[in-house]
């Protein structure tokens, strides 16, 4: 009798829907309808070779028109019964059994594979404990190799062919290309599975080859199979390179199934782990039409959805391993090493975890050590002058610039970081100014990277303030050498010695008491101690020794940046090391590109920008992040190469980000729910701006309402802004410095958008508390005016009439009431009418007798309490 197996097993077994296997049944032409469908082992065999490597074996069919054929009892067959099967098929085969001649047929390599199996079983055990023991000992994963790991794989399960060696008739497919670490593919790696794909399909016809071979998938009869380990039957692996060249006449065993690899003395061994191992088996199996890979590169970060994009695995198969482990992970959890070590041996991907950074960490690529350097010569200081808010650091630099910089202030603020560089004495000294808003604290701090001294201002006549104190915190993070401008000592209410009290109070001692802090009185207004400033700004910066080679390949910093009509990205850059030279080839973050041109702080277009000097680079392909590290590159493929891997980085911490905080955990995620939020688009004249107002928003916040920042950039507000404004809801779209056009403004109209346009921050800032203050749900507290005793009750058409007493304040009408019995609230809703006799009355006091009727309640029995209260909306603040 024929061995038959069911579709749905087939199915089951090679770990793919059903549907499909029925899809690709019918296309070989078996007469299959439905799961339940039966087919014959030798089908059952094609059918799983058909849809593993993707051809039909023909003979299969028309094995089932032969009568012969179908008194072939396939069970344990061995390899001459299968030569002497092929020789009775239909001359149509003859080609395929020419072929089959040539090769081996997969049930002498299944033989020979077992044996092989057996033999190694021992030595792959102790392999794996000694690796086991090496990436204990190492966070860098070490995956043993593929060879090894297939022999140890046991169990019922269809084992992919891996890539044939090169042969004569193979056409060898292309190694297999380290995924990206961020689980995203590049380019490269695009086009390099691109090329494999055409290999592959060009290769299709020498595999044919392979598959006219006639297999026992299963073994025997399918009623013998079960997943107990005993009872396991291990088929070929069809992949394997070393089975290939067997030759064709090893003597053939027949076939019995038995345990094999790690699990073979499953009973032995300790239950738990081993055991959910073997089980998890079954997760692993990779459907023949996913790509296999092998190896792969992942940051140590990962998260559970991302290690599954990286082997390009489903997802729930990875959560499946985990969970098999007694792992409960979502697949937002980071997996640890002990997890990656697991997950890689169990999907056979060799895991290599690298640091992201380092593909595009140009700065320690090309690291300048200066120090050592014997080129470097003395550069001027970079100084930062900090302090609170209109203690007159924009009047100190203009003292020192004489030149207005605070009368064109919108709102009279510096609104960002501008950079110039004076001269004293034939002595260049370059600033760095920074604003005084507590919303820029953060840009302060960033200014601080390229500091070499800071100047603290603090107005004599106001003393030590709030953010007087983070600056100093600042600039004792720092470790800069400080200086304190006592400013405004025109002032007659200056007390410089009260000033000097509070700043020794908090480490700022000034040498004239026996510290090492310079306090030097200044004005601004008058110009008085300016020299004396700047005189022991270059004292300071002489001990400093700051040095600098000009003949280096530049290093800058990136102090403001933005996008500049007719000029596009454009970047404020202070030079660290180096010349910057126009036409230099930089990289900047994502952000790369040839310098067009260089413009000073006076305008003017320069060829080259010394060490320690301010310019303005046009020639970015993007605008860079203030801060960031600009340094010229031999080549512009240099230049873009590390551009784009930043780009890419950047890209998935982006999206890694959004999914974090989306879905932090189930808790939080219920709570957003029911979180307000106000959705903003915001637009900014430059890109520290952006940064300041961004950090600003999402502080104004607390449990009921939030800012959601739905899209920023730098630059004007453009049609696709409103567009986006308009198609969500509760959604405002803020231009910092910026305006709407004329064809943006008829769309916002158009469209009913709302741009609300600001050039002084907190006006922006008390505006978008005020929205939010207005989406929050009004606050009520309640007054309570009285209570009464019902003593009678009377029914009438609109209800019932409760006669009371008052015997507590007054019922007031007009107000909310409440039905209380036994102590207990049973109603609450409006008061509808309330009377002393027949007229209505406003209110009745305590000791009057009333008729209450109650808004669509007429249960009021005699002993029940009336009370009447007033709810009294409270002002809301954030
Ligand atoms: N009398 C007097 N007034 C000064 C002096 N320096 C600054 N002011 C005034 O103080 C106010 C604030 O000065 P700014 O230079 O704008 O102060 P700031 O610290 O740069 O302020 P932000 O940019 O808002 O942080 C202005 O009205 C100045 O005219 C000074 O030395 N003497």
């Amino acid at each position: 009798m024929i061995e038959k197996v069911r579709v749905h097993e087939i199915a089951k077994e090679l770990g793919i829907a059903s549907k499909d296997v029925l899809e690709k049944a019918k296309k070989m032409g078996l007469e299959v309808k439905s799961a339940q469908s039966v087919v014959t082992m030798e089908q059952a065999e094609g059918l799983a070779n058909f849809i593993m490597n993707g051809e039909p074996i023909q003979e299969i069919q028309k094995e089932k028109e032969s009568p012969k054929a179908k008194n072939d009892t396939p069970k344990k067959e061995e390899a001459p019964q299968v030569e002497k099967k092929l020789q009775e098929t239909e001359p149509s085969t003859k080609e395929t059994k020419e072929i089959l001649k040539e090769e081996p047929s997969k049930s002498e390599v299944s033989q020979t594979d077992l044996k092989k199996d057996e033999t190694t079983k021992e030595e792959s055990v102790k392999d794996k404990a000694q690796i086991k023991s090496e990436k204990n000992t190492s966070s860098i994963k070490v995956v043993e190799p593929v060879a090894a790991r297939q022999i140890k794989k046991t169990g019922l399960k269809i084992v992919k062919k891996k890539k044939p060696k090169q042969e004569e008739v193979y056409e060898a497919p292309k190694k297999q290309a380290p995924v990206s670490s961020y689980g995203k593919v590049s380019a490269e790696v695009l086009e390099e599975l691109a090329q494999k794909k055409k290999s592959k399909q060009s290769s299709a016809p020498t595999r044919k080859k392979e598959t006219g071979t006639k297999i026992d998938i299963f073994g025997g009869s399918m009623s013998e199979v079960s997943m107990d380990m005993d009872d396991q039957v291990t088929l070929l692996d069809l992949n394997s390179t070393e089975r290939a060249p067997l030759p064709a006449e090893e003597p053939r065993k027949p076939r019995t199934p038995k345990p094999i690899g790690r699990n073979a003395n499953k009973r032995q061994a300790p239950r738990g782990r081993r055991v959910s191992r073997d089980k998890r088996k079954k997760y692993i199996k990779p459907n023949q039409e996913e790509e296999i890979v092998t190896h792969v590169e992942i940051p140590e970060d990962i998260r559970v959805y991302e290690f599954a994009e990286a082997i390009k695995r489903p997802m729930s198969e990875v959560i499946k391993v985990l969970f098999d482990l007694g792992l409960m992970m979502t697949k937002n959890d980071f997996l640890g090493n002990d997890e990656i070590e697991i997950l890689s041996e169990e999907f056979d991907v060799e895991v290599t975890i690298v640091d992201p950074k380092d593909a595009f960490n140009y700065e320690e690529d090309l690291a300048q050590d200066i120090e050592k350097d014997p080129d470097a010569t003395k550069r001027p200081p970079v100084i930062t002058i900090m302090g609170h808010v209109d203690h007159g650091k924009t009047s100190l630099l203009d003292a020192i610039r004489k030149a207005k910089v605070s009368e064109g202030e919108a709102g009279g603020i510096t609104q960002h970081i501008g950079a110039y560089t004076v001269q004293q004495n034939g002595e260049a000294i370059t600033f760095l100014d920074t604003p005084g808003h507590a919303a820029f604290s953060h840009m302060r701090q960033r200014g601080t990277d390229v500091t070499d001294i800071i100047v603290i201002v603090v107005a004599a006549d106001d003393g030590v303030k709030p953010q007087t104190l983070e600056v100093i915190k600042i600039a004792k993070e720092s470790g800069a050498p400080v200086i304190v401008a006592l400013n405004k000592m025109d002032k007659e209410t200056a007390q410089p010695d009260m000033v000097k009290g509070q700043m020794a109070e908090h480490g700022i001692s000034p040498v004239d008491w026996g510290g090492d802090v310079e306090f030097i009185p200044v004005s601004a207004k008058s110009g008085m101690g300016i020299d004396d400033l700047l005189e022991n700004i270059l004292i300071t910066a002489e001990v400093l020794e700051l040095r600098a080679n000009e003949n280096a390949m530049a290093k800058a910093t990136v102090v403001e940046s933005s996008l500049e009509k007719g000029r596009g990205p454009v970047a404020t850059v202070i030079v660290q090391n180096g010349t910057l030279k126009v036409g230099d080839y930089v990289v900047c973050g994502s952000s790369y590109g040839r310098i067009k041109a260089l413009i000073d702080e006076n305008n003017k277009q320069i060829k080259s920008l010394l060490p320690s000097y301010t310019a303005v680079v046009v020639g970015l392909n993007e605008v860079p992040a203030s801060g960031e590290v600009m340094m010229a590159m031999e080549s512009d493929k240099e230049a873009k190469e590390y551009a784009q891997k930043r780009h890419e980085y950047d890209r998935h911490i982006e999206l890694s980000h959004s999914t974090k905080s989306t879905l932090e955990d189930m808790t939080s995620m219920i709570a957003e729910g029911k979180l307000k939020s106000l959705k903003v688009v915001l637009k900014t004249d430059v890109h520290g701006t952006l940064e300041a107002l961004k950090e600003s928003l999402s502080e104004l916040r607390n449990d009921e309402v939030k800012i959601n920042i739905i899209s920023s950039g730098v630059g004007g507000i453009t049609e696709n802004d409103v567009e986006l404004v308009s198609n969500s809801e509760n959604c405002v779209l803020l231009g910092f410095n910026v305006r709407p056009t004329g064809s943006v403004k008829a769309l916002a109209k158009q469209k009913n958008v709302d741009i609300r346009t600001y050039s002084i921050i907190y006006k922006l800032l008390d505006d978008i508390t005020m929205m939010l203050t207005g989406m929050m749900a009004p606050k009520f507290t309640e007054e309570n005016t009285g209570q009464a005793e019902v003593r009678d009750t009377f029914k009438i058409p609109k209800g019932m009439v409760a006669g009371c007493v008052v015997v507590d304040g007054k019922l007031v009408r007009g107000g909310m009431v409440r039905v209380i019995r036994d102590g207990v609230v049973i109603y609450e809703g409006e008061l509808t009418s309330l009377k002393r006799f027949k007229d209505d009355v406003e209110e009745v006091g305590n000791g009057y007798e009333c008729g209450v009727v109650i808004s669509g309640y007429d249960d009021v029995i005699v002993g029940d309490t009336i009370e009447t209260f007033k709810k009294i909306e409270q002002k809301i603040s954030l």
